[in-house]
Protein backbone atom coordinates (compact mmCIF):
# COMPACT_ATOMS: atom_id res chain seq x y z
CA UNK A 1 0.00 0.00 0.00
CA UNK A 2 1.17 3.76 -0.27
CA UNK A 3 1.77 5.01 3.35
CA UNK A 4 2.43 8.78 4.56
CA UNK A 5 4.76 9.03 7.31
CA UNK A 6 5.08 12.46 8.80
CA UNK A 7 7.79 13.86 11.84
CA UNK A 8 8.14 16.66 13.51
CA UNK A 9 11.70 16.25 15.27
CA UNK A 10 13.14 17.83 18.46
CA UNK A 11 15.15 20.26 16.18
CA UNK A 12 11.78 22.18 15.87
CA UNK A 13 12.99 22.75 12.41
CA UNK A 14 9.64 21.78 10.30
CA UNK A 15 7.70 19.02 9.47
CA UNK A 16 8.78 15.98 7.27
CA UNK A 17 6.68 14.09 4.96
CA UNK A 18 7.50 10.85 2.90
CA UNK A 19 4.84 9.27 1.00
CA UNK A 20 6.25 5.24 0.45
CA UNK A 21 5.37 1.77 -0.76
CA UNK A 22 5.43 -0.74 1.75
CA UNK A 23 3.23 -3.79 3.20
CA UNK A 24 5.05 -3.07 6.49
CA UNK A 25 7.18 -5.96 6.16
CA UNK A 26 10.00 -6.19 3.79
CA UNK A 27 8.94 -4.06 1.37
CA UNK A 28 9.75 -0.04 1.57
CA UNK A 29 9.71 1.88 -1.35
CA UNK A 30 10.66 5.84 -0.80
CA UNK A 31 8.06 7.54 -3.23
CA UNK A 32 8.07 11.10 -2.40
CA UNK A 33 9.31 13.40 0.27
CA UNK A 34 9.27 17.00 1.09
CA UNK A 35 10.54 18.83 4.54
CA UNK A 36 8.34 22.34 5.55
CA UNK A 37 9.90 24.71 7.79
CA UNK A 38 8.03 26.38 10.51
CA UNK A 39 7.94 30.12 10.68
CA UNK A 40 10.13 31.29 13.71
CA UNK A 41 6.83 32.56 14.98
CA UNK A 42 5.75 28.93 14.71
CA UNK A 43 9.01 27.90 16.27
CA UNK A 44 9.08 30.23 18.79
CA UNK A 45 5.06 28.99 19.65
CA UNK A 46 6.35 25.34 19.76
CA UNK A 47 9.19 25.97 21.74
CA UNK A 48 6.86 27.50 24.91
CA UNK A 49 4.74 24.97 24.34
CA UNK A 50 7.83 22.26 25.18
CA UNK A 51 9.08 24.60 28.07
CA UNK A 52 5.91 24.45 30.02
CA UNK A 53 5.49 21.02 29.08
CA UNK A 54 8.58 19.96 30.96
CA UNK A 55 7.08 22.22 33.82
CA UNK A 56 4.06 19.31 34.17
CA UNK A 57 4.12 16.66 36.58
CA UNK A 58 1.84 14.78 33.88
CA UNK A 59 -0.04 15.48 30.23
CA UNK A 60 -3.33 17.75 30.65
CA UNK A 61 -4.59 20.27 28.53
CA UNK A 62 -3.44 23.72 28.85
CA UNK A 63 -4.46 26.84 26.24
CA UNK A 64 -0.66 27.36 25.67
CA UNK A 65 -0.05 23.00 24.73
CA UNK A 66 -4.04 23.30 23.18
CA UNK A 67 -2.98 25.86 20.90
CA UNK A 68 0.50 24.74 19.78
CA UNK A 69 -1.35 21.32 19.21
CA UNK A 70 -3.86 22.72 17.03
CA UNK A 71 -0.65 24.32 15.21
CA UNK A 72 0.80 21.44 14.61
CA UNK A 73 -2.24 19.75 13.35
CA UNK A 74 -2.79 22.78 10.57
CA UNK A 75 1.11 22.31 9.18
CA UNK A 76 0.59 18.70 9.32
CA UNK A 77 -2.57 18.45 7.18
CA UNK A 78 -0.94 21.11 4.99
CA UNK A 79 2.23 19.16 4.79
CA UNK A 80 0.12 15.47 3.54
CA UNK A 81 -1.30 18.07 0.78
CA UNK A 82 1.38 19.28 -0.43
CA UNK A 83 3.02 16.01 -0.68
CA UNK A 84 0.31 14.32 -2.27
CA UNK A 85 0.07 17.20 -4.86
CA UNK A 86 4.02 16.91 -5.87
CA UNK A 87 3.76 13.44 -5.70
CA UNK A 88 0.63 13.58 -8.01
CA UNK A 89 -1.38 11.05 -5.77
CA UNK A 90 -4.83 11.34 -4.68
CA UNK A 91 -5.65 10.90 -1.00
CA UNK A 92 -7.82 7.93 -2.17
CA UNK A 93 -4.65 5.93 -2.92
CA UNK A 94 -3.27 6.10 0.18
CA UNK A 95 -4.01 3.72 2.98
CA UNK A 96 -2.10 4.96 6.02
CA UNK A 97 -0.84 8.20 7.31
CA UNK A 98 2.13 7.74 10.57
CA UNK A 99 1.51 10.90 12.79
CA UNK A 100 4.13 10.67 15.01
CA UNK A 101 3.21 14.68 15.88
CA UNK A 102 5.60 16.78 18.07
CA UNK A 103 7.36 15.63 21.07
CA UNK A 104 6.61 18.11 23.63
CA UNK A 105 7.80 15.96 26.44
CA UNK A 106 9.28 12.95 27.21
CA UNK A 107 9.25 11.31 30.73
CA UNK A 108 8.94 7.71 30.81
CA UNK A 109 10.52 7.27 34.55
CA UNK A 110 7.19 9.24 35.48
CA UNK A 111 5.54 6.17 33.14
CA UNK A 112 4.48 9.04 30.38
CA UNK A 113 6.03 10.52 27.27
CA UNK A 114 3.83 13.21 25.22
CA UNK A 115 3.55 14.17 21.65
CA UNK A 116 1.21 16.79 20.46
CA UNK A 117 -1.13 16.27 17.17
CA UNK A 118 -4.22 14.89 17.20
CA UNK A 119 -4.22 11.43 14.76
CA UNK A 120 -8.32 12.09 14.83
CA UNK A 121 -8.33 15.65 13.52
CA UNK A 122 -5.40 14.77 10.92
CA UNK A 123 -7.65 11.82 10.00
CA UNK A 124 -10.53 14.35 9.40
CA UNK A 125 -8.55 16.63 7.14
CA UNK A 126 -7.10 14.63 4.77
CA UNK A 127 -9.87 11.83 4.76
CA UNK A 128 -7.28 9.23 5.14
CA UNK A 129 -6.61 6.51 8.44
CA UNK A 130 -4.11 7.96 9.92
CA UNK A 131 -2.65 6.19 13.32
CA UNK A 132 -0.85 8.42 16.44
CA UNK A 133 0.48 8.17 19.19
CA UNK A 134 2.90 5.31 18.53
CA UNK A 135 5.08 5.64 22.29
CA UNK A 136 2.37 5.51 24.46
CA UNK A 137 1.54 1.78 24.70
CA UNK A 138 5.13 1.38 25.15
CA UNK A 139 5.63 3.29 28.14
CA UNK A 140 2.35 2.11 29.82
CA UNK A 141 4.32 -1.65 29.55
CA UNK A 142 7.30 -0.38 30.92
CA UNK A 143 9.52 0.30 27.83
CA UNK A 144 11.05 3.98 27.14
CA UNK A 145 8.90 4.51 24.31
CA UNK A 146 12.12 5.42 22.30
CA UNK A 147 14.12 4.81 20.08
CA UNK A 148 11.47 3.44 17.69
CA UNK A 149 13.19 3.92 14.14
CA UNK A 150 15.29 0.59 14.53
CA UNK A 151 12.50 -1.20 13.49
CA UNK A 152 12.36 0.37 10.03
CA UNK A 153 16.25 0.84 9.88
CA UNK A 154 16.69 -3.10 10.45
CA UNK A 155 14.45 -3.37 7.46
CA UNK A 156 16.53 -0.91 5.47
CA UNK A 157 19.54 -2.52 6.53
CA UNK A 158 18.47 -5.89 5.76
CA UNK A 159 20.32 -6.33 2.30
CA UNK A 160 23.73 -5.13 3.96
CA UNK A 161 26.16 -7.39 5.48
CA UNK A 162 25.62 -7.05 8.95
CA UNK A 163 26.92 -6.22 11.94
CA UNK A 164 25.22 -2.88 10.90
CA UNK A 165 24.60 0.31 12.54
CA UNK A 166 22.51 2.97 11.86
CA UNK A 167 23.64 6.84 14.06
CA UNK A 168 20.67 9.04 13.56
CA UNK A 169 21.51 12.45 14.34
CA UNK A 170 19.26 14.58 15.24
CA UNK A 171 18.58 17.33 18.43
CA UNK A 172 18.76 13.69 20.54
CA UNK A 173 20.85 11.27 19.23
CA UNK A 174 19.87 7.37 18.33
CA UNK A 175 21.50 4.11 17.39
CA UNK A 176 20.34 0.77 16.19
CA UNK A 177 22.48 -2.15 15.74
CA UNK A 178 21.51 -4.91 13.37
CA UNK A 179 23.60 -7.98 13.91
CA UNK A 180 24.12 -10.59 10.92
CA UNK A 181 21.68 -13.07 12.86
CA UNK A 182 19.26 -10.09 13.07
CA UNK A 183 19.84 -8.90 16.47
CA UNK A 184 18.07 -5.56 17.46
CA UNK A 185 19.82 -3.29 19.96
CA UNK A 186 18.76 0.32 19.72
CA UNK A 187 18.94 3.28 22.39
CA UNK A 188 19.64 7.21 22.59
CA UNK A 189 22.88 8.36 22.48
CA UNK A 190 22.76 11.60 24.00
CA UNK A 191 22.13 14.99 22.71
CA UNK A 192 23.69 14.91 18.83
CA UNK A 193 22.70 18.78 17.50
CA UNK A 194 20.73 19.83 20.56
CA UNK A 195 23.47 21.54 22.52
CA UNK A 196 24.55 22.50 18.99
CA UNK A 197 22.14 25.00 18.25
CA UNK A 198 21.03 25.95 21.44
CA UNK A 199 24.86 27.02 21.91
CA UNK A 200 25.02 28.68 18.63
CA UNK A 201 21.65 30.48 18.88
CA UNK A 202 22.81 31.67 22.12
CA UNK A 203 26.34 32.77 20.71
CA UNK A 204 25.82 33.64 16.98
CA UNK A 205 21.86 34.21 17.11
CA UNK A 206 22.07 31.79 13.78
CA UNK A 207 19.59 28.51 14.23
CA UNK A 208 22.59 25.93 13.76
CA UNK A 209 26.38 25.59 13.07
CA UNK A 210 26.22 25.27 9.12
CA UNK A 211 28.66 22.88 7.86
CA UNK A 212 30.52 23.15 11.68
CA UNK A 213 31.99 26.33 10.40
CA UNK A 214 32.30 27.63 13.94
CA UNK A 215 33.17 24.90 15.31
CA UNK A 216 36.08 24.46 12.65
CA UNK A 217 37.80 27.34 13.99
CA UNK A 218 37.23 26.49 17.43
CA UNK A 219 39.81 24.01 20.29
CA UNK A 220 37.84 21.80 21.68
CA UNK A 221 38.65 22.19 26.12
CA UNK A 222 38.71 18.85 27.14
CA UNK A 223 38.51 19.37 30.76
CA UNK A 224 34.86 20.36 29.88
CA UNK A 225 34.51 17.77 27.24
CA UNK A 226 35.35 14.94 29.87
CA UNK A 227 32.92 17.12 32.51
CA UNK A 228 29.93 16.71 30.46
CA UNK A 229 30.80 12.98 29.36
CA UNK A 230 30.98 11.88 33.43
CA UNK A 231 27.22 11.69 33.20
CA UNK A 232 25.55 8.61 34.50
CA UNK A 233 23.67 8.21 30.97
CA UNK A 234 26.68 6.61 29.37
CA UNK A 235 27.71 4.47 31.75
CA UNK A 236 23.89 2.98 32.13
CA UNK A 237 23.16 0.16 29.94
CA UNK A 238 20.41 0.13 27.36
CA UNK A 239 17.56 0.38 26.56
CA UNK A 240 17.73 4.44 27.32
CA UNK A 241 15.73 7.24 25.74
CA UNK A 242 16.49 11.25 26.63
CA UNK A 243 14.38 13.83 26.34
CA UNK A 244 15.96 16.93 24.34
CA UNK A 245 16.34 19.31 27.98
CA UNK A 246 17.93 16.00 30.04
CA UNK A 247 21.27 18.38 29.00
CA UNK A 248 22.31 21.57 28.51
CA UNK A 249 24.99 24.08 27.15
CA UNK A 250 25.90 25.50 31.30
CA UNK A 251 29.40 23.24 31.25
CA UNK A 252 30.57 25.42 28.15
CA UNK A 253 29.37 28.73 29.86
CA UNK A 254 32.82 31.11 29.54
CA UNK A 255 33.98 29.82 26.13
CA UNK A 256 34.17 31.44 23.25
CA UNK A 257 31.74 31.25 20.67
CA UNK A 258 33.97 28.94 18.64
CA UNK A 259 35.88 26.85 20.95
CA UNK A 260 32.26 26.38 23.01
CA UNK A 261 30.96 24.83 19.70
CA UNK A 262 34.26 22.80 19.01
CA UNK A 263 33.43 21.38 22.57
CA UNK A 264 30.17 20.39 22.47
CA UNK A 265 30.78 18.82 18.88
CA UNK A 266 33.60 16.80 20.15
CA UNK A 267 30.90 16.23 23.07
CA UNK A 268 28.53 14.29 20.49
CA UNK A 269 30.78 12.95 18.82
CA UNK A 270 32.53 11.11 21.86
CA UNK A 271 28.68 10.02 22.53
CA UNK A 272 28.93 8.13 19.62
CA UNK A 273 31.92 6.49 20.45
CA UNK A 274 30.38 5.57 23.76
CA UNK A 275 27.45 4.43 22.62
CA UNK A 276 29.73 2.06 20.18
CA UNK A 277 31.17 0.43 23.06
CA UNK A 278 27.82 -0.29 24.34
CA UNK A 279 26.62 -2.41 21.28
CA UNK A 280 27.35 -6.45 21.19
CA UNK A 281 30.05 -6.09 18.55
CA UNK A 282 31.66 -3.48 16.46
CA UNK A 283 29.72 -2.95 13.49
CA UNK A 284 31.01 -3.19 10.16
CA UNK A 285 29.86 0.09 8.80
CA UNK A 286 28.19 2.96 10.70
CA UNK A 287 25.26 4.43 8.49
CA UNK A 288 24.75 7.93 9.40
CA UNK A 289 21.23 9.59 9.29
CA UNK A 290 19.39 13.32 10.19
CA UNK A 291 21.36 16.52 10.25
CA UNK A 292 24.02 16.08 11.83
CA UNK A 293 25.66 14.47 8.83
CA UNK A 294 25.92 17.56 7.01
CA UNK A 295 28.03 19.04 9.77
CA UNK A 296 31.67 17.63 8.07
CA UNK A 297 33.27 18.53 11.39
CA UNK A 298 31.03 16.43 13.55
CA UNK A 299 31.13 13.54 10.77
CA UNK A 300 35.24 13.72 10.71
CA UNK A 301 35.22 13.93 14.69
CA UNK A 302 33.32 11.01 14.82
CA UNK A 303 35.22 9.25 12.67
CA UNK A 304 38.26 10.08 14.55
CA UNK A 305 36.49 8.90 18.25
CA UNK A 306 35.52 5.62 16.88
CA UNK A 307 38.10 4.47 14.04
CA UNK A 308 35.18 3.40 11.88
CA UNK A 309 34.28 6.01 8.72
CA UNK A 310 30.76 7.44 8.99
CA UNK A 311 28.99 7.18 6.00
CA UNK A 312 26.21 9.23 5.16
CA UNK A 313 22.50 7.67 4.59
CA UNK A 314 22.70 8.80 1.42
CA UNK A 315 25.48 6.95 -0.02
CA UNK A 316 23.72 3.62 0.17
CA UNK A 317 20.90 5.11 -2.00
CA UNK A 318 18.51 6.16 1.16
CA UNK A 319 17.62 9.95 2.02
CA UNK A 320 18.92 10.81 5.31
CA UNK A 321 16.87 13.59 5.96
CA UNK A 322 13.82 11.32 5.18
CA UNK A 323 14.48 8.16 7.15
CA UNK A 324 12.61 9.53 9.98
CA UNK A 325 9.44 10.33 8.21
CA UNK A 326 9.53 7.06 6.14
CA UNK A 327 9.80 5.07 9.20
CA UNK A 328 6.79 6.68 10.90
CA UNK A 329 4.72 5.21 7.28
CA UNK A 330 6.09 1.88 7.44
CA UNK A 331 5.30 2.18 11.39
CA UNK A 332 1.77 2.97 10.66
CA UNK A 333 1.28 0.01 8.05
CA UNK A 334 2.34 -2.26 10.74
CA UNK A 335 0.29 -1.38 13.42
CA UNK A 336 -2.86 -1.81 10.63
CA UNK A 337 -1.46 -5.33 10.29
CA UNK A 338 -0.96 -5.65 14.17
CA UNK A 339 2.85 -6.32 13.99
CA UNK A 340 5.32 -5.61 16.41
CA UNK A 341 7.53 -1.72 16.42
CA UNK A 342 9.30 -2.03 19.58
CA UNK A 343 11.07 -4.85 20.94
CA UNK A 344 13.11 -5.60 24.41
CA UNK A 345 16.14 -5.28 22.66
CA UNK A 346 15.11 -1.43 21.11
CA UNK A 347 12.94 0.23 24.22
CA UNK A 348 12.89 -2.22 26.74
CA UNK A 349 9.08 -3.40 26.14
CA UNK A 350 8.70 -6.44 27.85
CA UNK A 351 7.75 -8.45 24.74
CA UNK A 352 7.41 -7.04 20.79
CA UNK A 353 5.16 -4.99 21.25
CA UNK A 354 2.49 -3.09 18.33
CA UNK A 355 1.60 0.67 19.40
CA UNK A 356 0.48 3.27 17.67
CA UNK A 357 -3.44 4.13 17.57
CA UNK A 358 -5.76 4.13 14.67
CA UNK A 359 -8.11 6.80 14.17
CA UNK A 360 -10.48 6.77 10.80
CA UNK A 361 -11.73 9.55 9.14
CA UNK A 362 -15.68 9.86 9.60
N1 LIG B 1 24.41 21.99 6.80
C1 LIG B 1 24.35 21.71 8.10
N2 LIG B 1 25.42 21.94 8.89
C2 LIG B 1 25.40 21.66 10.21
N3 LIG B 1 24.32 21.17 10.84
C3 LIG B 1 23.23 20.92 10.11
C4 LIG B 1 23.18 21.16 8.72
N4 LIG B 1 21.94 20.81 8.28
C5 LIG B 1 21.26 20.36 9.35
N5 LIG B 1 22.02 20.44 10.46
C6 LIG B 1 21.66 20.08 11.84
O1 LIG B 1 20.61 19.14 11.82
C7 LIG B 1 19.55 19.56 12.69
C8 LIG B 1 18.23 19.00 12.23
O2 LIG B 1 18.36 17.60 12.20
P1 LIG B 1 17.08 16.67 12.09
O3 LIG B 1 16.09 17.31 11.19
O4 LIG B 1 17.58 15.32 11.78
O5 LIG B 1 16.56 16.74 13.59
P2 LIG B 1 15.15 16.35 14.18
O6 LIG B 1 14.49 15.32 13.31
O7 LIG B 1 14.41 17.59 14.48
O8 LIG B 1 15.57 15.71 15.57
P3 LIG B 1 15.22 14.29 16.26
O9 LIG B 1 15.78 13.22 15.39
O10 LIG B 1 15.92 14.40 17.57
O11 LIG B 1 13.75 14.25 16.40
C9 LIG B 1 19.63 21.06 12.67
O12 LIG B 1 19.04 21.61 13.82
C10 LIG B 1 21.14 21.28 12.60
O13 LIG B 1 21.71 21.23 13.87
C1 LIG C 1 10.63 11.01 22.65
C2 LIG C 1 11.13 11.35 21.29
O1 LIG C 1 10.44 11.99 20.51
N1 LIG C 1 12.35 10.92 20.98
C3 LIG C 1 12.96 11.12 19.67
C4 LIG C 1 14.18 12.01 19.80
O2 LIG C 1 14.80 12.24 18.54
C5 LIG C 1 15.79 11.23 18.35
C6 LIG C 1 15.69 10.39 19.57
O3 LIG C 1 15.18 11.32 20.53
C7 LIG C 1 14.65 9.25 19.42
O4 LIG C 1 14.56 8.57 20.63
C8 LIG C 1 13.25 9.78 19.07
O5 LIG C 1 12.97 9.85 17.71
C9 LIG C 1 13.16 8.84 16.77
C10 LIG C 1 12.36 9.16 15.57
C11 LIG C 1 12.83 7.42 17.24
O6 LIG C 1 11.91 7.22 18.01
O7 LIG C 1 13.49 6.51 16.76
Amino acid sequence: MLAIGLMSGTSLDGVDAALIETDGETIARPVAFRGEAYSDAARAELAEATALALTFDRPRASPVLVKAGELIDRTHALAVHKLLREAGVSAGDVGVIGYHGQTVAHRPDRGWTWQIGDGAVLAAATGITTVSDFRSADVAAGGQGAPLLPVYHAARAAGLEGPVAVLNLGGVGNITFVGGDGTLVAFDTGPANGLIDSWVEAETGARYDANGALAAGGRVDEAVLTAMLDHPFFDAPGPKSLDRSDFTIQPARGLSAADGAATLTAFTAATVAEALRQVPSRPRRLVVAGGGRHNPVLMRMIGDRTGLLPEPADALGWNGDALEAEGFAYMAARTLKGLPISFPGTTGAPAPMPGGVVHHPA
